[in-house]
């Protein structure tokens, strides 16, 4: 049996990164940047105006009132071609290119359009109301940074660095497998009462797949030693992490770690002193890493946050701490001294703090799903009082 920590070293030792691909733009939303985003342009292009208005010239601008020539027009997209001479000025609109000779852009509000000329009041100590070329940034930027992922407004500033195609990270494949004769597919075959609906390889893709991984359901098995040395075999040769729900602890028909021995498998750990999902277990075979996790349903979800997630998180291109990023939050309610296991504890978030889950089974499905943190209790942790301080980690 080892500790959490050690758990994880062991773990995230297997955890390299997928080698980087490259792809267009519109297909990289959320995958991690293998290499920075780098300006190949300037934004602005050109100076541009912030405004609608008219483009004028300072030294045209010295009494109250000043009448101005339009002797044209600029859109974003079509600038004004020629310059602005003396008594001068050209109706622009906001983002198109300011012309030549410009110092600054009155706001259409503020002057008077009588026929071909415009009466322009004098500016004081107004904004120009003008971007400049290159203001946002120029070519050779570095807009952001490798090993982050491509979030919606990362997507905006490499479109706008004018770059169609990003190298990422490949994402990891994760296969994911329930075993136990008495699962069935949730909505159908549930006329015995010894079936129940088989639930947590929903939970478990969802996860895998929100920290980066392309994720594959295989049909569950029954708990049959043949036939689930026969499937693993062929599970090994498509995932990166195959993840085996059920069949971790010491029953007799218990198969999940010896379904893996005709394949060779190397156990890495088997069991962590933790609470729940003390069965959880950790091996490869083969190039692929595999994942057992305890069959109770808050069980099996705490493990898979606790240590496929950053798996997952590794082998996508991001820094595994990323996804264990605990956070200290203040407790609604007390809770008692803790024993030699690590807990964790579901609870959900209210104004005064964390408060834990009554229902502490590992079985629960109704507390799990209320659940928005997970508390750290570290073994043989004191009693603490509403209003102290825990380690939390978003669920
Ligand atoms: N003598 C001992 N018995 C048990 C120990 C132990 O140390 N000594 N550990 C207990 C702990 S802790 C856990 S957790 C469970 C883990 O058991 P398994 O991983 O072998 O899981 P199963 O027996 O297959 O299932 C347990 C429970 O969960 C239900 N289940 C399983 N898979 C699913 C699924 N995909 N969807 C929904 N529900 C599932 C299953 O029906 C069982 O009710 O062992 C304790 N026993
Ligand atoms: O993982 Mo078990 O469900 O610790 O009780």
């Amino acid at each position: 049996m080892v500790s959490v920590d050690r758990a994880l070293q062991l773990l995230l030792a297997e955890g390299a990164t997928r080698a980087p691909e490259h792809i267009a733009l519109d297909r990289a939303g959320g995958r991690i940047l293998a290499a920075p985003i780098v300006a190949r342009r300037a934004a602005p292009a050109r100076d541009a105006s912030a405004m609608d208005g008219y483009a004028v010239r300072d030294a045209d601008l010295v009494a109250d009132w000043n009448a101005l020539t339009v002797i044209g027009e600029s859109v974003a997209g079509h600038g004004h071609t020629g310059s602005l001479k003396t008594g001068s000025a050209v109706r622009i609109f906001t983002g198109a290119p300011v012309p030549d000779g410009a110092d600054r852009v009155i706001l259409q509000e503020q002057v008077r359009r009588m026929g071909s000329q415009v009466l322009v009041p004098h500016p004081c100590a107004q904004k120009r109301h003008i971007r400049q070329a290159g203001s946002d940034f120029i070519a050779g930027d570095l807009l952001v940074d490798a090993g982050v992922p491509l979030t919606p407004a990362r997507l905006v500033a490499a479109a706008a660095a004018d770059i169609a195609e990003v190298a990422v990270f490949g994402r990891p494949k994760v296969m994911v497998i329930a075993t136990g004769d008495e699962l069935r597919t949730p909505g159908f075959d549930m006329a015995r009462p010894d079936s129940i609906p088989e639930s947590v390889s929903f939970g478990v893709a969802e996860l895998a797949r929100h920290f980066g991984a392309e994720v594959a359901i295989h049909p569950r098995l029954p708990d049959d030693l043949d036939r689930l040395q026969g499937a693993a075999a062929e599970m090994l040769d498509k995932a990166d992490i195959l993840v085996v729900i059920g069949g971790a602890s010491v029953g007799d028909r218990d198969f999940s770690r010896r379904m893996f021995e005709r394949a060779g498998l190397r156990l890495h750990f088997s069991k962590v002193l933790m609470r729940p999902g003390k069965p959880v277990w950790f091996g490869k075979a083969g190039g692929t890493c595999i994942l057992g996790l305890p069959g109770n349903p808050t069980a099996a979800m705490i493990t898979a946050r606790l240590f496929l997630a950053p798996l997952v998180a590794a082998m996508a291109g991001r820094e595994a701490r990323t996804a264990l990023d605990w956070r200290a939050r203040p407790l609604a309610d007390g809770l008692e001294v803790n024993g030699d296991y690590e807990c964790f504890l579901g609870a959900g978030t209210r104004a005064g703090g964390v408060s834990a889950s009554a229902n502490r089974d590992s079985s629960a499905q109704r507390a799990l799903a209320a659940t928005e943190v997970l508390i750290r209790r570290r073994p043989h942790a004191p009693a603490a009082a509403a209003g102290d301080f825990v380690e939390t980690l978003e669920f």
